[in-house]
């Protein structure tokens, strides 16, 4: 029999679900626990002036569906009833969303907390394996993400229970350790007066780390944008842009790795986030796992920690739909975080 602590934390269908990021902003309606969701085309934060009216034109005015609540995750720290949203204007109120479009119940996640309530249940078909390893079931995983920023969170298994551990570990130090390093690390800028992983592992950290490269070699640089290396790195028709990917992906493997040895992620490091999905020829070179698994004295529990890309395009939306179904297999404390009408 239910205990009156997991009816409390049942959300009525149907239920909107949003996953509201700094350039794009994506939203679902779950009628029921069983169907499919029904999902509306991906918009651009920029097109409309607030987030009332986005739902309203892309959302509630296609369909006949009237939600009676909401979950969504934004990028930015959830505190107070008005949600500032990081790199976009937007502001979140629920209590106001909650009147307009009369919703009895309103959850506000964090965008990478979302992420890792997908990790605990994404299958073979969305993610892509990268090196070997292999998922232990109900341990510990981690979510890192490379987009416009470094997302991180971690995903705990207690008690029976997925518990996401969103945070700020994108701004953990990131050091040089081989020649080539300490060549580069004077070039790169800081923040602060120190490099923090965000520094190199975002897009604007991949512009920093090919300009990097090009200082220490006496080099103009001839891109300006996350896509132009990428594009001239993977073609091999630039070797400081090819370089860059190869470093970019030796401190993505170095941060994952760390971030396994903090959360013993048996359960595996998932990569998420706009830039890995666009990198997974370099990911599969060695240089990735390699960095990975260099975690002496504990290199043989690295080589038996799974690695792999996440796929699914809709990866947020999805985790936002399997705690929506069944928000009794995930701990998420949703105190301050939760509206009732
Ligand atoms: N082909 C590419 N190669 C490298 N970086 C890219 C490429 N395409 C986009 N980027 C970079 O990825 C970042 C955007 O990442 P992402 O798509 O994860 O966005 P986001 O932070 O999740 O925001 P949103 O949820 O609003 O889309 C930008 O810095 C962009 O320059």
């Amino acid at each position: 029999m239910p205990n009156i602590m997991d009816q409390e934390a049942i959300v009525h269908f149907p239920i909107l679900i949003g996953d509201i990021g700094g350039t794009n902003a994506r939203f679902a309606i779950l009628v029921d626990a069983f169907a499919q969701p029904k999902e509306f085309p991906i918009l651009a934060t920029a097109d409309f002036g607030s987030i009332e009216e986005a739902i309203q034109v892309c959302v509630l005015d296609k369909t006949s569906v009237q939600p009676r609540a909401a979950i969504f995750a934004i990028a930015g720290p959830v505190d107070g009833d008005e949600i500032q949203l990081t790199n976009c204007p937007w502001v979140v109120r629920p209590k106001q969303m909650m009147k307009d479009f009369f919703l009895d119940d309103v959850i506000v996640l964090n965008d990478f907390e979302a992420q890792a309530l997908a990790a605990a249940s994404l299958d073979e078909q969305h993610r892509h394996g990268i090196g070997g390893g292999a998922i232990e079931a109900n341990t510990s995983r981690v979510v890192l993400g490379p987009g416009t920023g470094l997302g991180v969170a971690g995903l705990v298994y207690s008690n029976h229970n997925w518990i996401p551990v969103p945070g700020e570990g994108g701004h953990i130090d990131l050091g040089p350790r081989t020649d080539r390093d300490f060549a580069i690390f004077p070039h790169l800028e800081a923040i602060g007066g120190r490099i923090s992983a965000e520094q190199i592992l975002c897009g604007s950290g991949m512009v920093n780390l090919y300009r990097a490269i090009c200082k220490a070699d006496e080099v103009k640089p001839a891109y300006s944008a996350p896509h132009e290396i990428t594009g001239a790195g993977l073609d091999g028709s630039d070797p400081l842009a090819a370089e860059t990917l190869s470093l970019f992906a030796t401190f993505l493997g170095r941060v994952a790795g760390d971030l396994a040895l903090v959360f013993m992620a048996r359960g595996g490091v998932f990569l998420s986030g706009g830039i890995a999905q666009k990198i997974i020829p370099v990911l599969e070179k060695p240089e990735f796992r390699a960095a990975f698994e260099d975690k002496a004295p504990h290199e043989e529990m690295m080589r038996s920690i799974p690695t792999c890309v996440i796929t699914h395009p809709l990866a947020a939306l999805f985790g936002l739909a399997s705690f929506a179904r069944t928000p009794v297999r995930f701990g998420v404390a949703t105190e301050g975080r939760r509206w009732r009408a």
